[in-house]
């Protein structure tokens, strides 16, 4: 396993925010994590990631025990995220957002930087301010900065959020670019169903911090338990028809 989770729990105060978690993910496969407003999908990438250290439980990463590590030694053992809310070094150019994070300057290091500026389509914005850019190209550099560290997992947070329909149907085929041509796993938080189905390989549901069924994206569709955590007994489905009642 890349990454394996065992019994995380993290309280904020009294508040019980992710309550004994526990998530396996293979190698190359794009994960997902969903679950209601609320859930802890979040808390659970600021735990994973190191930007909150656990009440309790267990995080290791590519055999490593990187519980309670900070984020730059989780970052530098290749795990990089992006953010529900976009976080880009707003005044620098999109090149320099992609520069600053790479670990080691050079030959390499700028073929690199062609290389995501090109997959990511970002030539034409190349020496834009990324404040400047577009919502949608914004979204596309945070992801290619996050590459940029040369991450082994990639976690993404909620990156379609925002967007219309035809920039989630753009930004579902950059996601499978980017397991194709990089050697990478990723982790989705994403509450756009059409695309969770169309990318994930596994989904891991959570509800109140509590995993609540984990499996193959179908399987987890037709689980009674999963439909009514979104939407009440007797709720429409997360399929988005509405039952008959
Ligand atoms: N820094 C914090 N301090 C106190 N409570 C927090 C903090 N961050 C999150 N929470 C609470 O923890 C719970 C889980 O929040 P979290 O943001 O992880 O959920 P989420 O599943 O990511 O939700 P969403 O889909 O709305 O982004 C919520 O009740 C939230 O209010």
């Amino acid at each position: 396993m890349l990454l394996s989770v065992k019994g995380l729990t993290h309280y904020f105060g009294g508040l019980r925010a992710v309550n004994d978690f526990n998530m396996e993910i293979e190698k190359g496969i794009i994960q997902g994590l969903i679950g209601p407003n609320g859930a802890g999908k979040t808390t659970t990438f600021n735990l994973i990631t190191g930007m909150h250290v656990p009440t309790s439980g267990e995080i290791i990463f590519s055999g490593d025990n990187i519980t309670g590590k900070p984020a730059y030694h989780i970052a530098g053992k290749g795990i990089a995220r992006t953010f529900q809310n976009l976080k880009l070094f707003s005044r620098l150019t999109v090149r320099e957002n992609i520069r600053v994070v790479q670990n080691k300057q050079g030959k390499d290091a700028a073929a690199e930087e062609e290389r995501l500026i090109k997959l990511f389509e970002l030539e034409k914005y190349a020496e834009y301010r990324s404040c400047d850019l577009p919502y949608g190209a914004q979204r596309r550099l945070e992801i290619a900065r996050a590459l940029a560290i040369k991450p082994k997992l990639l976690l993404l947070d909620e990156p379609a959020a925002g967007m219309n329909p035809s920039e989630v149907d753009n930004l579902s085929e950059l996601i499978n670019m980017i397991i194709k041509e990089f050697d990478i796993t990723i982790l989705l938080i994403e509450h756009q169903m059409r695309m969770v189905m169309k990318l994930c390989h596994k989904l891991t549901v959570l509800n109140f911090g509590e995993v609540i069924a984990t499996g193959a994206p179908r399987d987890i569709l037709n689980n009674s338990g999963v439909v009514e955590a979104y939407l009440g007994k007797g709720g429409a489905s997360i399929r988005g028809k509405r039952s008959e009642r």
